[in-house]
């Protein structure tokens, strides 16, 4: 059986369901705000409630690892059902759990969320580069073989990552765009879309690095950082295609009514495809 690459997939979903990505980031801020314990309780019906709000309708579903963690092992239980769910409901799951380390271990997180034996076996995964991309690899062939995604942190939305993302990496290019052209020779030859993904924030300007590694570039940032959709051509230029925008809180907030959830994320879909096709 030939497994579809995930880079085939997520242009599929992008081009059926529109290229929106909705994070599902259950602050305790948000718990409360929609009425619910900050408890596993509350963890339990909020994601259940997002999940079956948006797993049928947005292209990508990006649950934040951090805010499952700190439930410990009933908050793990929580996101491995939601990853299910969401998956079978046709949202393509990108877990957000920015794993970096050295390359035995990251063999280890690439079990986790990139084998279909695993519990939290996801579409992708985040990744940090910066222990050197070439620690990626367990991940990147994982990827491969099971037909997953691996979005790398190249530019993030945090005004405090340009200190280390920009600094001059040994070749005289930005450690950022190092990373961005290694990502682009994993994804050689594919189409319609690689699989190997980069992480760029919506907030950065001009994000005044070669984005063209044909691979798709989430975007977050969008909603409570402040960026907005008509922010993504001047910081993606002729990249923004292959743009995967993000929101978590700004979607959210609308919660935990379901068709408040619903209309916040068309609205933001119907603001992205504005400013995609101009
Ligand atoms: O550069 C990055 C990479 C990841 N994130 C994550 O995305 C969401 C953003 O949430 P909002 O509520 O839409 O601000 C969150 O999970 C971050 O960890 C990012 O913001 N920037």
């Amino acid at each position: 059986m030939t497994i579809e690459p995930f880079g085939a997939r997520l242009r599929r979903a992008m081009d059926t369901r529109g290229p929106l990505c909705v994070g599902i980031d259950p602050h305790a801020s948000l718990l409360t705000d929609w009425g619910l314990n900050d408890d596993i309780d509350g963890l339990e019906r909020f994601t259940r409630t997002t999940v079956e709000a948006l797993a049928d309708r947005v292209a990508v579903l990006k649950p934040q690892s951090a805010f499952f963690e700190r439930f410990g092992s009933r908050g793990i239980a929580v996101l491995e059902k939601a990853v299910e769910e969401a998956r079978a409901a046709g949202a393509l799951v990108l877990m957000d759990a920015k794993r970096g380390d050295i390359g035995s271990t990251m063999g280890a997180y690439a079990a986790a969320f990139l084998d279909p034996r695993s519990p939290l076996f996801s579409d992708a995964v985040t990744v940090s580069p910066y222990l050197g991309f070439g620690s990626l690899r367990p991940a990147l062939d994982a990827a491969v073989v099971n037909g997953c995604g691996v979005f790398v942190l190249a530019l993030t939305s945090n005004p405090e990552g340009a200190e280390v993302q920009r600094s001059t990496a040994a070749n005289g290019k930005s450690l950022a765009q190092l990373m961005l052209d290694h990502m682009r020779a994993e994804n050689e030859g594919a189409e319609p879309l690689g699989s190997v993904g980069a992480v760029v924030g919506a907030t950065l300007g001009d994000a005044g690095v070669d984005l063209d590694i044909n691979g798709p570039l989430l975007a977050p940032g969008i909603g409570a950082q402040g960026a907005t959709p008509a922010d993504l051509p001047g910081v993606f230029g002729t990249a923004v295609r292959n743009v995967v925008p993000s929101v978590s809180r700004g979607v959210l907030r609308h919660g935990p009514d379901v068709k408040g959830l619903r209309e916040s994320a068309a609205r933001f879909a119907d603001e992205v495809r504005a400013a995609v096709t101009g």
